[in-house]
């Protein structure tokens, strides 16, 4: 009997070599299940990967050729036809060149050819420039506010772009400015302070009703085109950041931070703005030599705020405007503002959404 049990309990314990067996086969199964999934999600991921390519491929922008119209009462073969011909130069810079021309309905149109894009560039990179380049001319084309001149059309040549816009007979601001200085033309406070309304709504449009918001880059009276009842446009917006080789340093119109560290925000803008403001109240060129001279001087902002520290913010006041004892406070309280815009930190900066109401209230005061 006691053969017999020790029989059994041999028989019911595995034999090594049996345990080994199936552990060696457990392990096989594990990898070959491991195995299985990675290859599976990598297939999985390569084929994604392989779609995603294709369609990012077919729904990439394609280079356009001829010109590019916006307009309904532009037809395009007379834009190439118009910027083929002789054309008046209005205005120019190392950005580029404003010309005057006419299309053959009659229709005067403004063309700004930027200068060329890109020199001496690979293919490919110089058509990803191209791209990149019409995809933001298209969506400044989608731009609507009465304050902001509407991109019409667009031409591309071979290595660069010309853009089309109304023209306006009545010029910028910095041709007013200048007749203004020349006493050839008489600017009251109502048509002054109506321009800076116009010009930080335009910037308040950009800012915040555009998604993604726009900046302006290079706002100065040469940038905003006025009409016959003096309501301002703005000109050029988003286009510097078109031209890699803007130059902003002479305008006097450039926020500090610009210089410094080259960042640009909308707070930028509103420095630009608070020099416009400087401009209408003060008549003043802020590259005038008098600012480098003048006390506190160094440029129209650090000799506003000197003079409104002193209390002789009338001081600044451009004499043509002087009158009324309500305007004139109008007039100071606007100082003030110009002199807040144009803090060094754009943090002590109001945003142009603040900036409407301040100034559309000016009355109120
Ligand atoms: N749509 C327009 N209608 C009439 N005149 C215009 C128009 N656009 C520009 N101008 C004229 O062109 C001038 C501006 O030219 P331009 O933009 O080349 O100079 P800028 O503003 O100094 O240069 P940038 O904007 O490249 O820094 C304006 O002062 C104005 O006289």
């Amino acid at each position: 009997q006691e053969n017999i049990i020790n029989r059994v309990s041999t028989d019911s314990s595995p034999s090594p070599s049996r345990e080994a067996e199936f552990k060696s086969g457990l392990k096989k199964i594990i990898l070959s299940i491991v195995f299985g999934v990675l290859t599976g999600l990598l297939s999985a991921a390569l084929c994604a990967g392989i779609v995603h390519c294709v369609v990012r491929y077919m729904n990439r922008t394609p280079i356009l050729k001829g010109p590019v119209v916006f307009s309904p009462k532009i037809a395009p073969k007379t834009v190439q036809s118009a910027l083929d011909s002789e054309n008046q130069l209005l205005g120019s810079s190392p950005n580029g060149k404003y010309y005057k021309t006419a299309l053959d309905n009659g229709l005067i149109i403004a063309v700004k050819r930027l200068e060329p894009f890109e020199t001496g560039s690979p293919e490919t990179q110089s058509k990803s420039v191209k791209r990149r380049i019409q995809q933001e001319l298209e969506m400044l084309a989608n731009l609507r506010h009465r304050n902001l001149m509407s991109l019409r059309a667009y031409v591309r040549d071979s290595d660069r772009f010309s853009l089309v816009y109304d023209y306006v007979p009545t010029g910028s601001l910095e041709d007013a400015m200048n007749r203004v200085r020349e006493n050839q033309l008489q600017l009251s406070w109502e048509v002054r302070l109506r321009i800076a309304v116009g010009v930080i709504k335009g910037l308040q449009y950009l800012h915040f009703s555009c998604v993604p918001r726009i900046l302006h880059y290079n706002l100065k009276p040469t940038n905003v085109m006025l009409d016959a009842e003096f309501e301002p446009r703005l000109a050029d917006c988003g286009l510097a950041k078109l031209m890699p080789n803007l130059d902003r340093a002479a305008s006097g119109y450039s926020a500090p931070e610009c210089f410094q560290n080259c960042r640009y925000t909308e707070k930028s803008d509103v420095f630009s703005f608070g020099v416009i403001l400087g401009v209408l109240l003060t008549g003043r060129d802020p590259m005038d030599p008098f600012f480098s001279e003048a006390a506190g001087g160094g440029s129209l902002g650090r000799w506003l705020r000197h003079l409104q520290q002193a209390g002789e913010a009338r001081e600044a006041l451009d004499k043509s405007i002087l009158g009324e004892e309500v305007e004139e406070d109008e007039m100071l309280m606007a100082v003030r503002i110009a002199v807040v815009c144009l803090s060094d930190l754009p943090a002590d900066r109001p945003s142009s959404d603040e900036l409407v109401p301040m100034l559309t209230q000016l009355h109120s005061f």
